[in-house]
């Protein structure tokens, strides 16, 4: 599938060296496009195809009150998003807009997102529509500036992997488990050089909310690049969106060809059997530091697992059960999607938070918060003593008012765990909704596996 895809791509140059590959969506957000459209205007240059260019606004929305961002350089970049956008013709879903979204939220959403097309982003989690069977990566700001000014990118072509995920998940663990054992087993470099395809029983039954979940994260284990091949699930989710193809036969006769012949053919190959699969958590600074729930944190390998031990204040031989819990988010690219919401909140739903527990819900998309509140899961999170937010990627990161103060624990939906990656001094714990939001419930961390609401 890879290689199909990559060979309708190639513009010029050699195999085995880097090729020039046309681009058929370039995704915008306000973080690292002001240098790119700066480049542009500094050499009197257009976006060559702003109808297939995409802007958004989501790393720094204060997703209180979106239109009171109180910090300098937040602003600034909020503005001069607006402005470029509107300078240079390309489409852009802003705050308080009923398209606006987390990028990899709305690509998907819109129907931007399609099989068999290569799809950049100045964002690492660009991987995310791979799931709809595309080659999608994340770029550097200067490469943005060339996709804006040409509609392509050059590229070496990676190695491929495929992951082979079958068994039968036990309830309660999903595919954000999946990945992040995935993660945890091989380390958070074991993917790098590859562009993996997910495939198997377990992957043909995800929803697109999973498949997306699995694409999202293989950056954190050093990949690229992750797919899955488009299928039933992939034309039905697509079918009717606003940027769909509207002869959606057609579509689906062109988008079915990009599958794998050859299963052997793939550079690696891993099998993964997910039965006895337990729900993963992360105890130190990386993805790669994740352990099932039911095991106790590892004696430190190297100088990075005592600088991380350091850091969250845990030991060897402790217990996730253990970690007190003081802030729990719900949200991101990674977990932020209405399945993901539903998933929390029937954990939550007639329950609530431990006393002194901050806990954020903040829904991927605009899109998202109408059909959530459609269903009444505000309701839900708001008795259970969260917070109900406006879209944006909040507390995933600290570049907008929701962090996590220093030295609390938080246990997020998110996907990394960097020193300070909630905000400066704080401490993340990745985990699946329903983890989270159990989670959320004790105060420290339970495995769902035993919660009455997941065993019946
Ligand atoms: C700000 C952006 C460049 C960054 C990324 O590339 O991933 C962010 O989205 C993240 O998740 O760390
Ligand atoms: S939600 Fe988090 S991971 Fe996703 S784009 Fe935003 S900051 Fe990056």
């Amino acid at each position: 599938m890879f290689d199909k895809i990559w060979q309708q791509h190639v513009i010029t140059g050699k195999p085995g060296e880097p090729q020039l590959m046309y681009v058929d969506l370039h995704l915008v957000h306000e973080v690292t496009s002001p240098q790119a459209f700066e480049g542009l205007r500094a050499t009197h240059r257009r976006v060559r195809r702003p109808d297939k260019t995409f802007a958004t606004m989501d790393h720094n929305v204060p997703t209180e009150d979106v239109f009171n961002v109180k910090d300098i350089i937040a602003r600034k970049q909020m503005q001069t998003l607006q402005k470029n956008a509107a300078e240079f013709g390309v489409s852009l879903a802003s705050v308080g807009q009923a398209e606006q979204g987390i990028i990899h939220v709305i690509g998907p959403q819109l129907g931007l997102t399609q099989p068999g097309k290569i799809i950049v982003c100045g964002d690492s989690h660009t991987s995310t529509h791979g799931a709809f069977g595309a080659i999608a990566f994340g770029i550097g700001t200067s490469e943005v500036e060339h996709v804006f000014a040409t509609q392509t990118i050059w590229q070496q072509k990676p190695k491929t992997m495929g992951i082979h995920i079958h068994g039968q998940l036990q309830p309660g663990v999903g595919a954000k488990d999946v990945i992040m054992a995935l993660i945890g087993q091989h380390g958070f470099s074991g993917f790098t050089g590859y562009a993996i395809e997910f495939y198997g029983d377990v992957v043909e039954n995800f929803s697109m909310a999973e498949r997306m979940t699995l694409c999202n994260m293989v950056i954190e284990g050093g990949a690229k690049m992750g797919q899955v091949r488009p299928d039933q699930t992939t034309f039905d989710y697509l079918a009717g969106r606003k940027y769909a193809p509207k002869d959606m036969s057609a579509a689906i006769q062109y988008w079915s060809q990009f599958y794998t012949d050859d299963p052997t053919a793939y550079d690696e190959v891993i099998d993964f059997d997910v039965s006895d699969l337990a729900p993963y958590v992360t105890w130190g600074t990386n993805p790669g530091m994740a352990i099932p729930i039911d095991r106790t944190f590892p004696e430190p390998k190297d100088v990075n697992d005592q600088k991380a031990y350091d850091y969250v204040g845990l030991k060897p031989g402790d217990s996730p059960l253990d970690i007190p819990i003081g802030f729990a988010f719900f949200g991101s690219c990674t977990n932020g999607r209405l399945e993901d919401l539903r998933k929390a909140a029937r954990v939550l739903k007639g329950q609530h938070v431990a006393p002194g527990l901050t806990a954020l819900v903040v829904p991927g998309s605009m899109a998202i918060k109408r059909a959530a509140e459609k269903e009444g899961l505000d309701q839900i999170f708001k008795s259970a003593g969260c917070d109900w937010r406006m879209p944006g990627c909040s507390a995933c990161l600290g570049m907008n008012p929701d962090r996590v103060p220093a030295g609390v624990h938080s246990v997020s939906t998110s996907n990394r765990n960097f020193e300070g990656r909630q905000g400066a001094g704080s401490i993340t714990h990745l985990a699946s909704p329903e983890m989270v939001a159990a989670a959320a419930i004790h105060g420290h961390f339970v495995d769902i596996r035993k919660e009455a609401i997941i065993n019946g």
